[in-house]
């Protein structure tokens, strides 16, 4: 085992799920459990991997194999004295061994605890796919019936994503997948103390889901095709769909606040908040330097935060609220990844907030689905590309306002009431997708720029 521990400084940084492009310097055990005996062997190790000053508990589960794998050689780390080294989320022997520890309710083994549902239905023996596009984990999919998403780095503590599901599940909410399970785990850190954190999640897969972005998309390609027409006008309208994310968003926002903690912002919590955005503003300028002309006039509209007059209602939040986390089956939209932005602290992400914060996510996220194909797809000297990026405006502030009135239409109050909040919040979000842009899609950029350029000018004083 420790040989194929050595593979993974190598390994680490070519992996998407891995925070941050630095070099990773040290890389230490700081759990193993043996899963299976058999050929081939699967470990489970949680490993504290140390890069510059920093370090952060990853989990990477390896499958040892002695003789070479033609199928898996994608994944693999490298060979040792024992085999060839895998990445165990990809092989099926494996992700079926960790399914089947799921059954009668779970149970532990080393340092891992399975808990399921007495009656969840666990498809066990199914071969499991690794979702297409890795993001912040890896999520696998076990037939149609279940999906199992890997946390892959470990913050201590409960996992957001486990425990908000687990409270809409439990209130029989119809927004979202059921859960079905989830795994906890233990490991010890540099000082010898124990920590504890979700390791992962398994939850119905939902059939006949097609992601809203994906959706958007095929929207706002339809807009371009048709230079001339407005978004109103052309087939793949959008605007139906968007007014019914919006209802189902204030049902979930509903759902959350009666079963889940709420509280308000007085005027000592606004100053805060406007403090923390002001502060995330700062450090994002030292990452992207492009944002430092707009800084004035953006601690000016986080500034007005401290003047908000009432009471702001709090709750627990999505966080990470965009059109990829939404899918559309036929029994209308359902609401996934309640994990909030990944690279915010635990502490920060399960703060109560206002709803407003995931409302300002999906607006953002209409602009993006609005603008992406005119970065990916045209140059700025295309014949067609001011008048594109008129009817992207239009396309966005259409479906921008469908989803706030079908907010509005789903009980809750038209976040468009709440201007100055709203605005503050999309500042926020957009600052923190320059920073996200600058680390992980450069060429995509433009887009939470152009938008901190709007938006640093769209409340006056
Ligand atoms: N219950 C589900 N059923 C089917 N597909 C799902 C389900 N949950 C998530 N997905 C798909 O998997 C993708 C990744 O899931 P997500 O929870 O957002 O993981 P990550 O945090 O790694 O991005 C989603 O965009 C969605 O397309
Ligand atoms: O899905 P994740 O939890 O990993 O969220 C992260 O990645 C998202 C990109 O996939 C990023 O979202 C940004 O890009 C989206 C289009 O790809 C766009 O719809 C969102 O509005 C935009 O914020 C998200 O911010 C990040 O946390």
């Amino acid at each position: 085992m420790a040989q194929a521990v050595a593979l993974l400084p190598e390994w680490l940084p070519h992996q998407r799920w891995l925070s941050g492009r630095l070099p990773v310097s040290r890389v230490r055990v700081a759990s193993a459990t043996l899963l299976r005996e058999d050929e081939p062997r699967v470990w489970h190790l949680l490993v504290e991997v140390h890069r510059n000053d920093h370090s952060d508990v990853y989990q990477v589960p390896l499958a040892i194999h002695r003789e070479f794998q033609p199928r898996l050689e994608h994944v693999q780390l490298g060979q040792v004295d024992a085999g060839h080294v895998y990445d165990a989320l990809h092989d099926k022997i494996a992700t079926q061994e960790i399914l089947r520890h799921f059954l009668d309710g779970g149970g532990t083994i080393g340092d891992l605890t399975f808990h399921s549902d007495a009656g969840a239905d666990i498809p066990i023996g199914e071969s499991a796919l690794a979702m297409p596009v890795e993001q912040s984990n890896t999520s696998l999919a076990y037939g149609d019936v279940a999906l199992l998403k890997v946390f892959r780095r470990l913050q201590p503590g409960l996992n957001p994503d486990v425990e908000v599901h687990a409270a809409l599940t439990q209130a029989g909410s119809g927004y979202i997948a059921p859960l079905l399970g989830w795994i906890d785990g233990h490991w010890t850190d540099t000082e010898g103390g124990r920590q504890e954190a979700s390791l992962a999640m398994l939850q119905a897969y939902l059939t006949t889901a097609s992601d809203g972005w994906a959706l958007a998309a095929a929207s706002v390609r339809d807009l371009y095709a048709e230079g001339d027409l407005h978004a109103d006008e052309v087939g793949g309208d959008f605007a139906a769909e968007a007014h019914r994310l919006g209802e189902a968003t204030a049902h979930v926002h509903k759902a959350m606040a009666e079963v889940l903690p709420t509280g308000s912002f007085g005027r000592a919590d606004l100053n805060a908040k406007a403090d923390l955005m002001l502060e995330q503003l700062d450090r994002a300028v030292t990452v992207v330097p492009e944002l430092e002309p707009y800084l004035p006039a953006l601690r000016q509209q986080m500034d007005i935060l401290r003047e908000v007059e009432r009471p702001v209602f709090t709750q627990r939040v999505h966080g990470d609220y965009h059109l990829g986390q939404v899918l559309r089956t036929v029994l209308g939209w359902k609401l996934v990844d309640f994990e909030g932005e990944p690279a915010r602290p635990l502490a920060e992400r399960t703060a109560l907030d206002s709803p407003l914060r995931d409302v300002a996510g999906m607006l953002r996220s209409f602009d993006y689905a609005a603008r992406y194909l005119l970065i990916t797809d045209y140059d700025y000297d295309h014949p067609a590309y001011e008048q594109i990026s008129y009817r992207a405006s239009e396309w966005a502030d259409r479906n921008r306002d469908a989803f706030c009135a079908g907010y509005a239409d789903g009980g809750a109050r038209d976040p468009r009431e709440d201007a100055v909040l709203l605005n503050a919040y999309e500042i926020d979000k957009a600052v923190y997708e320059v920073v996200y842009e600058a680390r992980y899609r450069p060429s995509w950029l433009p887009i939470p720029l152009a938008a901190v350029e709007r938006l640093a000018h769209t409340i006056s004083k």
